[in-house]
Order: C-alpha cells, then structure tokens, then sequence
C-alpha cells in the first residue's frame, strides 16, 4: 500500500504545534527517519528524527515543507531557505495571517504553497484543522486532507479571507475556553469552594457538556434553554450574560479582536 505521508518532510520550527503535529503522525505510521527538523530550541523532539539547530545548505530537497515558527519569523528564515531545493515541495504554513500571496514572495522557488490552522488540540488528535490552498493539484489536496484528517477534521475554505476567521474562532479558540474553565473555578471559590475542588468540577461539567453537545442533535443554545427550568438556577445566570447581550458582545468583541490581529500579523 502506497504511503499517505510524504517521502521527506522538512519542518521549520518545531514548538507547541509543530511537535504535537510530528508525534501525531509517528503514531499514525510516519517514519521518523524520514524527518528533519530545524529548530534551535524544540519543545519535545521526537525521537528518531534528524535535527537541526539551524538551516543548513546541506538539506536535501523535500517533499514537504512544514512551517511551524512564527509569523514574524518568516522574513528572517525565508532568506535562510534560499539555498534548499524546494522544486518539489509542498509548504505547508501554521503561520497566522500569513497569505499565500506573501508564501510563494517568500519562497518563490518552492513547487507550491498550502496554509493550515490548526489548534492545539492536534496534540490530542482533535483539532479542527482549516485547509486553504489555490491551484493547488489533486495528489496535494488528498495529501492534506489525510494528513491533517489524521490529527481531527479537517475542512477546506473557498476564500482565504476566511483564514483570518478561522483562527480566531477555532485557532485561538482552545485559550478562550480554558480562560472560561478557569473563571468558573475562580467564581465557585470565591464565593466559599475550596479551590481544587472547584476547578475539578468545572473542568469535569465543560468536558461532559462538550461531549454531549458534540453528540446532540440539538443546537448548544436549544441546549442551554433545556438546562434552564424557569424561574430556576440557571435562569438567574443567563439573565447575567444576556443583559444587555453581555456575553454575546464580549465574546464578539474578542473575536474581532483576533481576527484583526491576524489581518496584521500577515502585513
Ligand atoms: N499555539 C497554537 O495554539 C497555534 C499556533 N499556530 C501557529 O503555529 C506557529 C507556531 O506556534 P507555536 O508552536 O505555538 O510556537 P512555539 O513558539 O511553541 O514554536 C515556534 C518554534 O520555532 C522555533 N524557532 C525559533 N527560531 C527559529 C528558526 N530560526 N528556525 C527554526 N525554528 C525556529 C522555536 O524554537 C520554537 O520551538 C505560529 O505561526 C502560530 O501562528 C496556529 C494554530 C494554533
Ligand atoms: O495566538 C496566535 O497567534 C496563534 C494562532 C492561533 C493560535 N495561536
């Protein structure tokens, strides 16, 4: 059976996401053998692949080209790659905000670009992976899709502008809802409960609820009328949110404020 994955991956920068992308597809069947990774301080270097603390001119041409640093890096690893062949290699770019556009100005000699939002969840298995590519050829399109399919879902976005979407929903997404987790355990403490406890139990109900919404034909906002019996508990709690559409502005309002941010992140 022929592989899913590709023959040589280079991965240029290997952090939070780059690393938890790697260990995913090793347990998926990757070969190690057949990474290299530049990074001059990785988190967690898989075991079994070559690595790099720097760009060396020595590197042989990959099939794949992972780009795992961050957005404003580009501008001083590009030149950096000047040297390696990329005359058949697909990049692969995490990089927020970073168009496809400005991929190819800066690695105009690399086969063709492709750009990815992932979140980090892919370190689970579960992340919601956003695809993005134009003109890119069918063998590429399968390629990505496997590959990122492999570590969750993975769906495609017709408009790249979406990108900038994307990440703010589902991207950053992970840090709003472990800022929520957190301010549920802060709230039930301050009002008496003892600290651990309440962070045990607010983690337990949002994994719980996560799952039953997930499995549940109904909608999370149908969802949450049926946890509010009138004139009850919860009833009380929402009439704080909706105020004034409190909760919906605010959450709003950070949204935008990620999305802008990846608009300038790709300037
Ligand atoms: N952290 C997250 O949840 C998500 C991050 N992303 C994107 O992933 C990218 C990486 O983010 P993280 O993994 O969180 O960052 P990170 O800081 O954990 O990883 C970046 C890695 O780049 C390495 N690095 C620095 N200079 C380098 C160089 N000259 N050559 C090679 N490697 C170098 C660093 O040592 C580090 O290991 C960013 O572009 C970000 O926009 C996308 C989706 C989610
Ligand atoms: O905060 C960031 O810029 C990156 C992109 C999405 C999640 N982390």
């Amino acid at each position: 059976m022929l592989s899913v994955f590709p023959q040589s991956l280079l991965v240029i920068g290997s952090g939070n996401m780059g690393g938890a992308m790697l260990r995913g597809w090793f347990a998926q069947g990757l070969d190690p053998a057949t990474v290299t990774v530049v990074d001059p301080a990785p988190r967690d270097l898989p075991a079994g692949v070559r690595h790099l603390t720097e760009i060396d001119p020595g590197i042989s041409a990959p099939d794949w080209l992972l780009l795992g640093i961050k957005p404003q890096m580009l501008g001083d690893v590009a030149p950096q790659l000047a040297g390696i062949d990329l005359s058949r290699a697909l990049v692969v770019s995490m990089l927020a905000g970073v168009e496809c556009a400005g991929l190819r100005a800066a690695l105009p000699h690399a086969r063709a670009v492709a750009r990815i939002m992932p979140n980090m969840a892919v370190s689970i298995g579960q992340s919601v992976t956003a695809l993005y590519a134009d003109g890119l050829d069918d063998d590429d399109r399968a390629g990505l899709e496997s590959l990122f399919g492999m570590l969750g879902t993975a769906e495609w976005l017709v408009d790249e502008a979406q990108m900038h979407l994307v990440t703010a929903l589902s991207g950053s997404g992970p840090a709003y809802l472990f800022r929520f987790i957190d301010a549920l355990g802060k709230a039930a403490e301050g009002l008496g409960m003892p600290a651990d406890q309440a962070a045990r139990f607010a983690m337990a109900m949002v994994r719980g609820s996560a799952e039953l919404a997930h499995r549940s034909d109904e909608s999370p906002a149908a969802l949450a009328e049926r946890v509010a019996s009138p004139g009850g508990t919860t009833r009380a709690a929402l009439n704080v949110f909706d105020a004034d559409a409190a909760l919906d502005r605010l959450v709003a309002e950070a949204v935008a404020a990620a999305a802008k941010r990846s608009v300038e992140l790709g300037q």
